[in-house]
């Protein structure tokens, strides 16, 4: 996944530095934040309903989808992959989360 992933935020990287004819990715970076963000919206509502509906196939192709919206996104606003994986890392390290996630949800 992450070889896949990383040629992905190549390829998308790519069409941030030069324009291509008939790519989908420039067309996005020309239209900006506001259309990548909506089409981040849009493909995280499809993967609820694909999900919902127990869709597994239907919710892979949208969550494929979202991760390439994401990628755009994250290119866009300057985001490595490193910088998500250090999270996730920092992360990974500490287990038994359940009481810090609650006291959030209680203080919300
Ligand atoms: N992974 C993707 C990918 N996933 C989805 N899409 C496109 O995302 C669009 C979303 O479809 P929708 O039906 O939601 O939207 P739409 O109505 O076509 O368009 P909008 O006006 O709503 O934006 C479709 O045109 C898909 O083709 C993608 N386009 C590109 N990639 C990757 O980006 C690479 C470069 O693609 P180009 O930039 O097109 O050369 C490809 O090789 C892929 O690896």
């Amino acid at each position: 996944m992450n070889d896949v992933w990383q040629e992905l935020y190549k390829t998308v990287q790519s069409r941030k530095e030069s324009h291509q004819e008939g790519s989908y990715t420039s067309y996005l970076f020309e239209k900006g934040i506001d259309k990548i963000l909506k089409k981040c919206g849009e493909e995280c509502s499809e993967v609820i309903i694909a999900a919902k509906n127990g869709d597994n196939a239907e919710t892979v192709l949208e969550i494929s989808d979202m991760l390439y919206h994401l990628t755009v996104l994250m290119v866009n606003q300057g985001i490595s992959l490193e910088d998500v994986e250090t999270e996730l890392e920092k992360r990974s390290k500490k287990t038994g989360n359940l009481k810090t996630f609650h006291q959030v949800d209680k203080n919300s």
